[in-house]
């Protein structure tokens, strides 16, 4: 793993503000996303992570506020120099988001026909069946609909298809949401090699503890409608905001620092 935290980073929100009507979401948020780090985002439900993702990739306006990926500042930018840049990532939404009527094969191949629509079918076919094997799904997974796939295959397409364009960045929605724990393991593992073999910066938003200790460098905890701490587990341990200590300390966080201290000792 090769994190840098001397270089620009990857992603920098500085001072956003996002508003639904009266209802002010993010207020003075900032955060940074180093090159190479796995940054897990977490926060209670309905502190505003997937708008911070929405709002990083361009879904979501915000009031105010400073957004750069890559070095280039993506709010207000016109349309056609957005495309190149959205190209070098690649989105894992809630529940896969996966185009029903298409076969896996074809919901890998919807941005790749997007951005080199000259493409042969065999060509397309080639990639999809290259993505579909990095992402750990069975040969045939190709032809098959979404809903003949578990819900587990269905999250492994969703990142074969985030994976199309052999992006640099991965925006992962919680990925493993609805899988049971050895779905949600293997898939950790998958996101873990994923990114040491592809070189990969990861923006993960989880609930899940088990993943904040098996693949994150660092974790961004939100709260107060801003990122209120940004480190290791061990850093954020040593803070007492009570979101933080609760989130940790209670029950299924000490479950999930056990299991971990017992993976690293091997037993
Ligand atoms: N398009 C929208 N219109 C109005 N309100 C919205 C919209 N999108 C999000 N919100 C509101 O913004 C707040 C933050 O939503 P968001 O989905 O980002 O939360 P979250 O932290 O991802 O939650 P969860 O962990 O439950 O997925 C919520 O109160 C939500 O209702």
């Amino acid at each position: 793993m090769a994190v840098s935290d001397a270089a620009e980073p990857i992603i920098r929100v500085r001072g956003l503000k996002n508003m639904f009507g009266d209802q002010i979401v993010h207020e003075d948020l900032d955060l940074d996303v180093r090159a190479g780090e796995i940054l897990g985002v977490v926060g209670g439900s309905g502190t505003g992570k997937s708008v911070l993702m929405r709002s990083i990739i361009g879904l979501q306006t915000p009031v105010e506020g400073d957004i750069t990926v890559f070095g280039e500042e993506m709010i207000g930018r016109d349309e056609e120099h957005a495309k190149h840049i959205r190209r070098r990532w690649g989105v894992l939404f809630q529940g896969a988001a996966l185009f029903s009527t298409l076969t896996v094969a074809e919901n890998i191949q919807v941005p790749i026909r997007e951005y080199y629509p000259g493409l042969s079918d065999t060509l397309l076919d080639e990639i999809a069946a290259y993505k579909i094997a990095m992402s750990g799904l069975f040969a045939d997974a190709g032809s098959k609909y979404p809903a003949e796939l578990s819900g587990g295959m269905k999250k492994r397409a969703g990142i074969a298809r985030a994976l199309a364009l052999d992006p640099e960045l991965l925006f992962l929605d919680e990925p493993t949401a609805g899988l049971d724990p050895i779905g949600a393991a293997g898939f950790d593992q998958l996101i873990g090699e994923l990114r040491d073999s592809l070189g990969l910066t990861v923006f993960l938003i989880t609930h899940d503890l088990d993943t904040l200790y098996a693949i994150c460098d660092r974790v961004a905890v939100l709260a107060d409608r801003k990122v209120i701490a940004v480190g290791t587990i061990p850093e954020l341990l040593a803070l007492d905001h009570p979101w933080i200590q609760e989130y940790f300390k209670g029950p299924r966080g000490r479950a999930a620092a056990a299991i971990s201290e017992r993976e690293k000792a091997g037993t």
